[in-house]
């Protein structure tokens, strides 16, 4: 990827509070899946928000880093998902999306970012992000000292 868009909590959290008001009426949903781990962040966002306590989880891992390999589906909620929100941090490549859909296609799925070959598969999103940029999730990074530009 050539370029990079670093993402801090605060704007995570500003991003995942915006997803959550337009999935009200909270009323509609039994609870939220989280396509696990990066789902987990906007899902503990979305419940807080919607007031949902009926959290489960789909277990999926595709990349090391930023390289990537064969879908690899480690646990799955039950259903179809109906009455449920699926969310994921990303949809990037989409394959994870394809797999999502196919496991619960009765259920709204939603992220906070999207790239261009995966957006159409979301029900919803909220920011835009080219093909070309890797996105710096806060949770992937550190508070470190950058050394001041004039040096003795
Ligand atoms: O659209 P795609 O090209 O499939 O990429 C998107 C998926 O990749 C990342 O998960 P990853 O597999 O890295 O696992 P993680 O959530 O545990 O970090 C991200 O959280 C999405 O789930
Ligand atoms: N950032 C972090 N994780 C990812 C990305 C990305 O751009 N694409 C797929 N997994
Ligand atoms: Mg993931």
């Amino acid at each position: 990827m050539s370029e990079k868009y670093v993402v801090t909590w605060d704007m995570f959290h500003m991003h995942a509070r915006k997803l959550s008001e337009r999935l009200l009426p909270a009323s509609q949903w039994k609870g939220i899946i989280a396509v696990s781990r990066g789902g987990l962040f906007p899902a503990a966002v979305m419940a807080r928000e919607l007031g949902l306590r009926h959290i489960e989880t789909v277990c999926i891992a595709s990349y090391d880093h930023d390289k990537q390999g064969e879908l690899n589906v480690l646990h799955r909620a039950q259903g179809d998902g109906e009455g449920f929100i699926v969310v994921d941090d990303l949809v990037d490549t989409g394959n994870t999306a394809r797999a999502i859909r196919e496991m619960y296609p009765k259920a709204r799925f939603v992220t906070v970012f999207a790239k261009p070959a995966g957006a159409s598969l979301v029900d919803d999103y909220v920011v835009d992000i080219p093909q070309n940029t890797w996105i710096e999730q806060p949770w992937d990074m550190g508070i470190c000292f950058v050394p001041p530009l004039a040096r003795k």
